[in-house]
């Protein structure tokens, strides 16, 4: 039996009854599909702002492509349709007039692997500065610092900026990559599985960074972890075999959970 000691928010809330101004993303009956096979079934959430919410539930049951959702990244998978709506600022990420480049960057991804461009420190930070067309040194350099300290990556290579990223341990790159990811200030963070190629000292820091970006930004995470659910995140989303089974704050999640299905996957009945 694995035993969870969850840290987030105490209090229960009725997460359907957010306000628009408390909601950072609303999903709305999305179903989606690869070719004929279904991969979401009629999921529906509200995500809140300056919060920390996290998709868990077994191999295969659909976070990752919960995820991919929310920035288009799966219009990159040809078989890919989806039905329904996400709504950002009241407006539909799906519809046709919206600029989906735009779009990714008002909401930002890291991936499981980190992935830096073979390129100095300081270049893979404004990297996305560079193609807004950015070119003032000064607003650069501000740039690098504050979201180097805002990953929590300063301290540790403001000496050695130029030097290449590939240099940097693998935790290191993942809070660079995380880094790159804010230095164009999204409103929303996605995080797919950012900590599972970690050790755990990185993986303790980044959790830790986890809880700061949340001030600034909406935090969406992908963990296989449940104990790391727990310790992140304000509140989880329980997913099995493409269907959203329970949504709640993470306390009442893993304390009292309201589903069987819930309870038994929390309790390492299967997973
Ligand atoms: N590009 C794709 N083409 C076809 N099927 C896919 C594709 N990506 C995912 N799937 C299928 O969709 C389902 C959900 O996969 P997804 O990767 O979202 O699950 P997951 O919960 O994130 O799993 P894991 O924890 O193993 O990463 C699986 O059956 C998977 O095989």
């Amino acid at each position: 039996m694995i035993t969870v000691t969850p840290t987030g928010s105490t209090a229960t809330r009725d997460l359907s009854a957010l306000t628009d101004a408390e909601t950072a993303l609303e999903i709305k009956n999305l179903d989606l599909y690869y070719g004929n096979k279904q991969a979401l079934y009629d999921v529906s959430m509200k995500i809140p702002k300056n919060q920390v919410t996290a998709f868990i539930g077994p191999s295969g049951c659909g976070k990752s492509t919960l995820l991919r959702c929310i920035n288009r990244m799966n219009d990159l998978v040809d078989i890919c349709r989806i039905e329904g709506e996400i709504l950002l600022h009241g407006q539909n990420i799906y519809d046709r007039k919206v600029d989906v480049a735009a779009l990714r960057r008002g909401v930002g991804m890291v991936f499981q692997r980190p992935n830096p461009f073979p390129k100095s420190i300081y270049e893979n930070v404004v990297y996305g500065l560079r193609l807004q067309g950015i070119k003032d040194r000064r607003v650069l350099d501000e740039a690098v610092e504050r979201s180097l300290r805002g990953a929590a990556l300063w301290d540790e290579v403001k000496d050695r900026l130029n030097d290449n990223a590939f240099g940097l341990s693998g935790g290191q790159q993942q809070r660079l990559v995380i880094a790159r990811a804010i230095a164009i200030e999204p409103e929303v963070l996605l995080l797919d599985e950012p900590t599972s190629a970690l050790d755990p000292i990185s993986t303790l820091t980044i959790e830790e960074l986890i809880n700061d970006l949340k001030k600034q930004f909406t935090v969406v995470i992908v963990t296989h972890n449940m104990q790391q659910a727990a310790r992140v995140s304000d509140q989880t989303a329980f997913m099995y075999m493409g269907e959203m089974v329970e949504y709640s704050d993470t306390n009442t999640l893993f304390t009292t959970p309201a589903k069987k299905k819930t309870e038994d996957y929390i309790t390492g009945r299967y997973g």
